[in-house]
């Protein structure tokens, strides 16, 4: 059992990173070759075929065990005013995603997935970020851990997501800390703040970056002090399903946010990842053009919740049908040109 006992120690872990099966890689790429198609002409289904295939270590990979992973968690910061919503609609909301009333529920269930939300202390709100680290280091590791422990052993896929009202704020500082600019380069509006709301977002991150400095350049460093629970808990769901080689697909904003440590941590710290969609949320595409991801959905969705991702599910469905189940030209007698 991998355990994080001091941030060294997670940052040991980190690197240990196994790679995909190059050989079930390659089987599914020959095996796209052959199937009763123009070659490449199922576009993008094609690579998300192979990548699947690669990680799951398989020629015909199958999501049976599909396993949407929702972590919830509070935010000191929300005392700046960066929501348009209220603290307690975290707690809230926890409460509808076990009752069955959310957006997520409707859509696991539709995509077949089982789902599994973890709540992080959601009573006890991390710190105010602009003004100290928002959490400890004992804290981080907590919900790192938890994280990492939610990722069960054989699944197909983990498709994450999350629930934390004023985490986009948290996720705009994650992403200045990572990749530079300002405040303003990275917030959007969230759950739907206006132009008010937006600048105190703004300032916010500013101010964020301003309190941690230099101490923001280690990408641990920086998802302890401006990210929050529930955004560590999902960069240490990606890491767990790294070392486990389980495929994982990325939510919106938040969650690309809370994983893209990974990918500074090593260069191919996500290669496991596929993107689900592309939020609405303007950070959020120029956050996977650094991460060089391309999402398979743009529906202008903003809710989170793993939401983009889970819907994204039924396109991996499509794409393993065609590449499972479509005859070779040899089978079918078909010319191949
Ligand atoms: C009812 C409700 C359900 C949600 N489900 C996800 N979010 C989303 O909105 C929040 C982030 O936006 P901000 O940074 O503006 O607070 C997160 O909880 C996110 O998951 C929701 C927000 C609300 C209000
Ligand atoms: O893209 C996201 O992750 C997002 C956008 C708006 C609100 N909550 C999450």
């Amino acid at each position: 059992m991998t355990r994080f006992p001091s941030i060294t120690d997670l940052r040991t872990a980190c690197n240990n990173r196994p790679n995909g099966d190059e050989d079930a890689a390659q089987a599914a790429t020959a095996r796209q070759a052959v199937l009763t198609k123009p070659p490449g002409s199922l576009g993008r289904l094609e690579e998300a075929a192979i990548r699947l295939a690669r990680w799951q270590g398989r020629e015909k990979p199958a999501l049976e065990r599909v396993h949407v992973l929702i972590f919830a968690g509070s935010h000191g910061v929300t005392a700046r005013g960066v929501s348009a919503f209220p603290a307690e609609v975290t707690a809230q909301m926890v409460a509808n995603f076990s009752a069955g009333g959310a957006a997520i529920n409707q859509l696991a269930k539709q995509s077949g997935a089982i789902l599994i939300v973890t709540p992080l202390e959601i009573e006890r709100p991390t710190a105010d970020f602009t003004q100290a680290p928002a959490m400890d280091e004992a804290d981080f590791l907590t919900a790192v851990q938890t994280g990492f422990d939610a990722v069960p052993e054989g699944a197909d896929l983990i498709s994450l997501g999350e629930m934390g009202i004023g985490n986009t704020t948290a996720a705009a500082a994650l992403a200045a800390a990572l990749f530079g600019g300002r405040g303003a380069d990275w917030v959007g509006r969230g759950t739907g703040v206006d132009d008010a709301g937006l600048s105190r977002k703004a300032e916010a991150v500013d101010a964020a970056l301003a309190c941690h400095g230099e101490a923001l350049s280690d990408p641990l460093e920086a998802l302890r002090r401006v990210g929050g629970r529930e955004l560590a808990a999902m960069f240490g769901a990606a890491l767990s399903a790294r070392q486990k080689r389980i495929p994982l697909l990325l939510d919106g904003f938040v969650c690309g946010a809370a994983v893209a440590p990974l990918a500074r941590l090593g260069e191919d710290g996500l290669a496991h990842a596929i993107a689900g969609h592309v939020s609405a949320e303007p950070g959020h595409r120029k956050l996977l053009a650094e991460l060089g991801l391309k999402p398979l959905l743009d529906l202008d969705m903003r809710l989170g919740e793993g939401s983009g991702a889970c819907l994204a599910i039924n396109i991996l469905r499509g794409a393993l049908a065609c590449h499972n189940g479509m005859a070779t030209f040899a089978e079918a007698g078909v010319s191949d040109g």
